[in-house]
């Protein structure tokens, strides 16, 4: 049986699809009332058009997730190490879902489930893959990261579906940084295209913002073809260019000055946590760094452009 732990976008959609699959899932949201109306009427808010199959159980209890031995975390990464530290769980596998590097111990999404459930074996999907698309069971590929491989073996198989393919990597590191800095890059994308910068801009940000991912991840251990996979280049491709992308919409608000959007914007404190990484290495990222200014509001769209065009020439 498969846990979800969250029941927003993501999690619902990762529900629905290995329901659909023939698998039995417990869907577990924080929220009470939400989760007994999710019973009744087999809809979830994140997703509303999406109806539930009879194969979910969605609830609040936590106890009813003892009974799974995958759990999969669809939670935001800056809430993943609290509501891990607070829930009794011993799942056999934890498999992170979520996008990010948790700001204040600078860790990715493994290494917070290895420090709060030591008893897990730690593991990782992500790749491009909108919620929506997911539920609707759209084809969709994504890298599955475990450093056990046969512990990896076993999670490809039984996570993979009919629509849902998962390519298989012990660079537990890359398929985490492909996922948590292509925000940060869509960030600057929506911020070009909302200030009317200009598709050959968007693209310029794409390249230059995917070397600055080179840079970093090998620093902390990655091998640069996992970042030229599924998580990488392939989320960058999706999420830079999408206004589905709650990321690259969030660059649209601040690059045409309008209010910004409430929902879930991983890369706000990915650029912040990025930032602090990259100093730690000496590593060089000024896309990453407007990123963090122009989110932090202490530097315009003009101010941006002009400290990356003004930068020394270089070789590629
Ligand atoms: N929505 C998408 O298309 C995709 C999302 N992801 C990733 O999945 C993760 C979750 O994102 P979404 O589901 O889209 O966000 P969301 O905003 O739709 O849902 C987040 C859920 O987490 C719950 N939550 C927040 N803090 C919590 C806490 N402390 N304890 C318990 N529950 C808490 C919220 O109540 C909400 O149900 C993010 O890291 C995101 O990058 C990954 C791929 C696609
Ligand atoms: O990660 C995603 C697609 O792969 C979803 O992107 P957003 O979080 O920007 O909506």
């Amino acid at each position: 049986m498969i846990g979800v732990l969250g029941a927003g976008a993501f999690g619902t959609a990762l529900a629905v699809c290995f329901a659909k699959a023939g698998h039995s899932v417990v869907l577990w949201g924080r929220d009470v009332a939400t989760m007994a109306r999710a019973h009744d009427i087999r809809r979830l808010p994140r997703l509303p058009d999406v109806m539930l199959p009879a194969s979910i159980m969605p609830t609040a209890d936590v106890g009813d997730l003892t009974r799974c031995d995958v759990l999969i975390l669809a939670v935001p990464m800056q809430q993943l190490n609290t509501l891990l530290s607070s829930l009794p769980l011993h799942p056999r596998c934890a498999v992170a879902a979520c996008k990010g590097v948790d700001l204040s111990t600078l860790r990715g999404p493994t290494e917070v489930v290895a420090g709060a459930l030591p008893d897990s074996i730690p593991a990782i999907i992500s790749g491009p893959s909108f919620a929506a698309d997911i539920a609707r069971g759209l084809p969709t590929a994504l890298s599955l990261g475990c450093a056990d491989d046969a512990a990896g073996q076993h999670l490809q198989s039984a996570l993979s579906t009919p629509t849902l393919r998962l390519y298989r990597t012990t660079d537990v590191v890359g398929v985490e940084l492909g996922g948590a800095l292509k925000n940060v890059i869509a960030i600057a994308c929506g911020a070009a295209i909302g200030a009317g910068l200009g598709e050959s801009a968007r693209a310029a940000l794409m390249t230059r913002g995917m070397a600055e991912m080179l840079r970093l991840a090998p620093a902390l251990g990655a091998r640069p073809e996992t970042l030229m996979g599924l998580s990488g280049l392939g989320d960058l491709a999706l999420t830079c260019a999408s206004t589905q992308s709650r990321n690259f919409a969030l660059g649209l608000a601040i690059g045409g000055n309008t209010p910004r959007p409430t929902a879930t914007t991983e890369g706000a404190a990915t650029a912040e946590a990025a930032l602090r990484l990259a100093a730690r290495h000496g590593v060089e990222m000024p896309i990453t760094e407007v990123v963090a200014a122009l989110v932090g509001g202490q530097a315009s769209v003009e101010d941006a452009v002009r400290h990356l065009l003004d930068r020394d020439l270089t070789e590629e």
